[in-house]
């Protein structure tokens, strides 16, 4: 594993031990289950691509370990309801505080503002994130392959599912896809950007797709920024998105999802 995914699994140990002396994970599981108001995310993805649209998962995020401070002026409210104007499938919502400076009221508030499905964006490393998914209001998380055991993944996924909420499993190769293919999520996130490098090459997604089998969703992540990008994926069969920078750095984000993925 890489230094910098290290290190970030080591602070989610850390992390995790706190919340854990806070709230019992029994206390939480309680709240999580109270909850009824899950949102469809693999569905709202589907119903885009049904009507031959591309699906976005827009997301939300201040900053990043490539990146440092990608927004200044950050408000989730307003990034949400920018997003879900302007055509969006979904919403991703960074929770890591550390390395993305993210926050737990970011994805409650971008929820509230809107009616987009959201998922969790952060390293889940441990049942009781997964459940404090959910409590705070997720319909997904993010099971990111290079982070987890193929039994911490089957165990996760199955919480996630018990839930109520989708899976979206990520992963860099083919080593990784094969672990991710044993899951039954359809969501299958391919991430273009190398951890070790944090450079993006749009050509892992290409790599990869050949591998992936009918009933898979391929949502291509990270350094879609040009309609150039979007057409490429396109063109290949890749009509899921995940992007952050390119909207981010916009000064009116939906508006950037738009001219991106809508053009007049
Ligand atoms: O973005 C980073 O620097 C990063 C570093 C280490 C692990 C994950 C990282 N990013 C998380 C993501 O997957 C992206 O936020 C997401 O795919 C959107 O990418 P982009 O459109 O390039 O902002």
């Amino acid at each position: 594993m890489n230094d910098i995914l290290a290190n970030i699994l080591e602070t989610k140990r850390t992390e995790v031990k706190t919340a854990r002396q806070m709230r019992s994970e029994s206390d939480l599981l309680r709240e999580a289950k109270s909850r009824k108001d899950l949102r469809g995310f693999a569905r709202a993805i589907e119903d885009k691509i049904a009507q031959g649209k591309p699906g976005v998962i827009a997301e939300i995020k201040k900053a990043s370990p490539s990146k440092g401070v990608i927004r200044e002026n950050f408000n989730p409210v307003e990034i949400a309801t920018s997003y879900a104007a302007h055509g969006a499938a979904c919403l991703s919502v960074l929770t890591d505080v550390q390395f993305f400076q993210g926050s737990y009221d970011y994805l409650r508030q971008a929820r509230a503002a809107c009616t987009l499905p959201v998922l969790r964006k952060d390293f889940m490393i441990d049942p009781y994130q997964i459940i404090h998914a959910r409590a705070l209001g997720a319909d997904c998380v993010l099971l990111i392959v290079a982070a987890l055991s193929p039994q911490q993944l089957r165990e996760f996924e199955s919480l996630a599912t018990e839930l109520g909420m989708d899976v979206l499993v990520e992963v860099h190769d083919r080593a990784e896809l094969d672990l991710a293919l044993d899951l039954h999520t359809t969501l299958v996130g391919i991430n273009n950007r190398n951890l070790r490098s944090f450079e993006t090459s749009l050509q892992t997604t290409l790599d990869l797709l050949p591998h992936i089998p009918e009933g898979k969703r391929v949502i291509t992540e990270s350094g879609i920024l040009a309609p150039e990008d979007v057409k490429l994926m396109r063109d290949h069969g890749v009509h899921a998105f995940l992007v952050g920078e390119a909207f981010m750095r916009a000064e009116e984000p939906g508006a950037a999802l738009q001219q991106l993925f809508f053009p007049s």
